[in-house]
């Protein structure tokens, strides 16, 4: 009699599972029996709702690991077209707040997607020695584009923390897809260049003897190459440099990326993610309502005659809710920003051109 109250119970949670578990995984379902729907945790209810487009990858990996261990965070999605059952279940098994749901392949995109208030794209291929990032145009540009046109239809009003590179292209393409699909709001598309100021802040640091935790280096114009132009005369705490530290620091801060990808292991993926978290945790606390997070991003903006550029901006409920000026270059800044700009100018050129052929 036992028996058979026991398999009775079996059977109606195994149908109550088929019929409310989601498609995709979930890592409370195990050898137990009991589906997600049948557990008492709920999670969710309070921060805040972040997706990961790309998270089996290099980045993505690492920066699910932090995410997780973000408090703002509540559910955290974790979307690539590769290996997220095993990234979700590992992630998953760690005692923090937040809730980890894995969704694998193009078919679980828009489940992975909606409902989301912040999602990350660190999706696409990365740099090997002797490439540019614009060398990755050709097959990031229509990852991006896809991402991002299930970003129109499923979570219209989500911040957008676009990694990919080429991020001086990926961004207008971002831009011209939500323009497309009617949704584009400027304010939360956000291309991330927070590592350029993280490299920017160690670099000085090492140079002048200081705490690199107390160094602010604005870095404003792109990400790649001479795009990436740190503003060594406004850096914080005040620094005098000789013309041959500045020649050194701009050189190192420009070619960030290459040192790394030259080194051998693929392209930055640790300290990206480091500074993806970063960004994404100013960006959460922006719309959580705390006051004055200022970082540098690539953004839309009128500062420069450019309809992108990287530059400080105000993090806030909206996303971006205030773009700064650039403040006072000297001499050499001045002629950094023109060669940035022409660059720039192609790049951007490039990205919205895909979208519109
Ligand atoms: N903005 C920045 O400062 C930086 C940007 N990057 C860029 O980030 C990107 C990722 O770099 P890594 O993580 O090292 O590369 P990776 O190859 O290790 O990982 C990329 C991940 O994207 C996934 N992916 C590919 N197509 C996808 C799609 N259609 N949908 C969802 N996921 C997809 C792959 O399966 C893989 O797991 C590269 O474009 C790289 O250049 C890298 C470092 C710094
Ligand atoms: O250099 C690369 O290809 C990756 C990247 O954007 C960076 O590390 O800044």
């Amino acid at each position: 009699m036992q028996e058979t109250n026991n398999s009775r119970v079996n059977q109606r949670i195994a149908t109550i599972s088929a019929h409310l578990n989601p498609p995709s995984f979930s890592h409370m379902e195990g050898s137990s029996g009991l589906g997600r729907a049948d557990c008492r945790a709920k999670g969710g209810s309070t921060g805040f709702k972040v997706a990961i487009l790309g998270a089996a990858g290099g980045i993505g990996q690492p920066l699910s690991l932090l995410m997780k261990m973000n408090p703002l965070v509540s559910v955290l999605h974790l979307y690539d077209v590769v290996n997220t059952p095993g990234v979700t279940a590992d992630i998953s098994h760690m005692d923090t707040g937040a809730v980890v749901r894995g969704f694998l392949g193009q078919q679980q995109l828009e489940e992975a997607l909606t409902g989301m208030d912040l999602v990350i794209i660190p999706a696409g291929v990365p740099r090997k020695p002797g490439m540019t990032r614009d060398d990755l145009f050709n097959i990031n540009a229509g990852i991006v584009k896809t991402l991002c046109e299930g970003i129109a239809k499923c979570c219209p009003n989500a911040i957008v923390n676009l990694i990919s590179n080429p991020v001086n292209s990926t961004v207008p393409i971002a831009a011209e897809v939500f323009k497309k699909a009617g949704t584009f709001d400027p304010n939360r598309l956000l291309g991330v260049t927070m590592l350029d100021a993280v490299r920017a802040n160690t670099f000085v640091a090492e140079v002048m003897g200081l705490d690199p935790r107390e160094v602010d280096v604005p870095v404003i114009g792109g990400h790649a190459g001479v795009t990436i132009l740190p503003l060594l005369s406004q850096v914080k705490p005040p620094c005098s440099f000789t013309q041959k530290e500045i020649d050194y620091l701009t050189n190192r801060i420009q070619n960030g990326g290459t040192e790394v990808v030259e080194a051998g292991a693929g392209s930055a993926t640790l300290s990206m993610a480091y500074a993806a978290v970063q960004f994404a945790d100013a960006c959460l606390r922006g719309l959580r309502g705390d006051a004055d997070i200022v970082r540098c991003a690539f953004v839309a903006s009128h500062v420069t005659e450019l309809p992108f550029f990287a530059s400080k901006v105000r993090l806030g409920r909206c996303g971006v809710e205030e773009i700064y000026p650039l403040g006072p270059l000297n001499e050499y800044e001045r002629v950094g920003l023109e060669k940035a700009k022409k660059e720039l100018e192609t790049s951007i050129g490039k990205g919205v051109a895909f979208v519109k052929k």
